[in-house]
């Protein structure tokens, strides 16, 4: 409940003068569904009584006034209430991107973007859709029930108590009905995220699962979740559809109740015929009322597991989090490691007292077996994740000193895996930022020695490219990542080498790039290949976490002994 009410306060509450509007359209409407009948029953008794013509116009006329006014004040309150629903959900959207954005990698490797889509696109649209129908299909609804039991009771007690009976044993059938219902609401929903979330990994990982002919096991496994998926929609269905065929049931018997009860009191002038029609006219629109009230209530459980998801995933706090702010005296800046740990949740420690240190303006080459610890290390210099032991500091101060943002204007990385936004190339390289000029682009294409590559592009800067390769090569899409990372002229540079190899040419343009963006800046390389740290002035040789070897890469070069010279004579990484 607490978070139904802070979720209420901080994206509804701002939309008051909006819910003031509907309160006043709401008992509008109430009033006009509860007085309509009454000219009907009205003109019923005034034919049966010989009432005069005019008499019977007139109460004919006020029964119209009152049928034209109810479109029209639920079209405005429609209109409303979807605009208060879709404005309060829209900033929620926003700010669960926001918060996304903001968690640790942990998170983000625990949980597929098919996973975050339903949480920020479909639990916040169930929300939006729920709160569009809330104030007139709840709200609305329910005091409406109320407004016609009272009604009934001022018609004839006895049609009041058999409406009052009526509807006691509807809220009961609800309240158990909904027990048996949220769970397999919630059942449904975490079916359909495993389902969207396995779709995105097998469709990303096409390539693969073609080559390795894994084509049948996809299918396979496909099937498994299309069965869980089509038992849960049918639990799902049952549970709420169980509900409502109870609820009509039990209109059914009250309606007979009514008409029973007007047929006996009938003849002693108890009641007129006027009055039993109310009470007929009243039980059916009750029925009604509480029938939307059902279904909104499932639209309820949906949006109450959908705010419970919600609660649980912005109760995720990054660990990862920003410093005080530290300013440090800009140009290059030297790298420490002292005794740092690192393990990624298991038993086995990724890195094992690492202790370092690289001079401001020096380059380190990381070379070591695969799992050695070398892209873990590149990660905490990033501070994509903090040491579990130990410090890492750049230009003296402690990495966890700094704010985030003044963290990443410091440091840059250019990851293995280059991610291209579907936008122009202007765009990948400014990240959307209009004050970055053209001018500035091409001095940086210039540079880095990039201006032919650039010339080859069929639109220049207005390029469009593709994420996934469509557009460049795996190693054109470095020179894009290597731009983006001198345009944004860090202090610090960590480079995690593509494993993949390049196309000679390619591989040339790669290398001057590289070369220029390291210069004058303290650089770390998460090396693949023995050409690139040939260039770098210390190389540190990593195994299962540990620094087995860190020197000059010329004196260990020239030393037999050392592993890095052994690596170079065996030629590989
Ligand atoms: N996201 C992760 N979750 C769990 N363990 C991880 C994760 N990333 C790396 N590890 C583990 O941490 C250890 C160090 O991995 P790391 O990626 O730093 O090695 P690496 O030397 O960069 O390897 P490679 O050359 O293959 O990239 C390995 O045992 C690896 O299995």
């Amino acid at each position: 409940m607490a978070r139904h009410r802070e979720l209420f306060s901080r994206y509804v509450r701002p939309q008051w003068p909006r819910l003031i509007v509907l309160t006043v359209l709401l008992f509008g409407n109430i009033a006009i569904e509860l007085i309509a009948p009454l000219w009907v029953s009205r003109f019923i008794d005034g034919v049966q009584s010989g009432a005069t013509n005019s008499a019977l116009i007139t109460i004919a006329i006020l029964f119209m006034v009152f049928t034209a006014a109810r479109p029209i004040v639920m079209g405005i309150a429609g209109y409303l209430s979807e605009d208060v629903g879709w404005r309060s959900t829209n900033r929620l959207r926003t700010d669960l991107v926001r918060h996304c954005l903001n968690l640790d990698l942990s998170f983000h490797r625990k949980h597929t973007p098919g996973e975050l889509m339903e949480r920020v696109d479909g639990d916040v649209s169930e929300l939006a859709e729920f709160l569009s129908f809330f104030v007139f299909g709840v709200v609305g609804r329910a005091l409406l029930s109320v407004g016609i039991i009272v009604m009934a009771f001022l018609v004839d007690y006895r049609i009041g108590l058999t409406l009052l009976v009526a509807a006691a044993a509807v809220l009961i059938i609800l309240r158990t009905t909904q027990r048996l219902a949220v769970p397999k609401s919630q059942a449904l929903r975490a079916a359909k995220a495993d389902m969207s979330s396995f779709l995105e990994e097998r469709l990303g990982g096409r390539e693969t699962i073609r080559a390795n002919g894994g084509r049948d096991h996809l299918f396979d496994e496909m099937d498994g979740r299309i069965g869980v998926l089509v038992r849960r929609t049918r639990d799902a269905m049952v549970a709420s559809r169980y509900s409502s065929s109870l609820l009509e049931l039990m209109v059914a018997l009250s309606a007979v109740a009514v008409l029973a009860l007007g047929a006996y009191l009938l003849p002693s002038s108890s009641i007129t015929l006027g009055e039993i029609y109310l009470g007929y006219y009243y039980t059916d629109l009750l029925s009604h009322s509480l029938i939307v009230v059902t279904m909104h209530m499932e639209g309820l459980q949906r949006a109450s597991a959908a705010i419970r998801r919600i609660g649980e995933l912005t109760a995720i706090q990054p660990t990862v989090v920003s410093g005080p702010g530290h300013e440090p005296d800009r140009g290059s800046l030297d790298i420490e490691f002292e005794n740092v740990d690192f393990g990624y949740g298991g038993t086995q420690r990724a890195l094992d007292g690492v202790s370092f240190r690289l001079a401001a303006g020096q380059t380190l080459g990381l070379l070591g077996r695969t799992g050695s610890g070398k892209t873990t290390i590149a990660r905490l210099i990033c501070r994509e994740q903090d040491a579990t032991g130990g410090a890492v500091r750049i230009g003296g101060a402690d990495i966890r000193d700094y704010s985030l943002p003044q963290l990443r204007g410091l440091v840059t990385m250019v990851t293995q895996d280059v991610q291209l936004l579907h936008a122009t190339l202007r765009d990948n390289l400014t990240f959307f930022d209009d004050s970055v000029s053209d001018e500035r682009l091409f001095a940086a294409l210039d540079e880095l020695q990039l201006r032919k590559w650039y010339e080859s592009l069929p639109d220049g800067l207005d390029t469009v490219l593709v994420d996934g390769g469509g557009s460049l090569s795996a190693g054109e899409a470095q020179l894009v990542a290597l731009t983006r990372a001198f345009l944004n002229d860090p202090d610090v540079v960590v480079l995690d080498e593509a494993s993949s190899r390049l196309d000679p040419a390619t591989e040339r343009l790669v290398e001057a790039a590289t070369g220029r963006l390291l210069e004058g800046r303290t650089g770390v390389v998460v090396a693949h290949r023995l050409n690139t740290v040939r260039t770098l002035d210390h190389i540190a040789v990593l195994d299962q976490g540990r620094i087995q070897e860190i020197g000059e890469q010329t004196k260990l070069s020239a030393d037999p002994t050392s592993r890095f010279a052994t690596l170079l004579a065996g030629g590989t990484s």
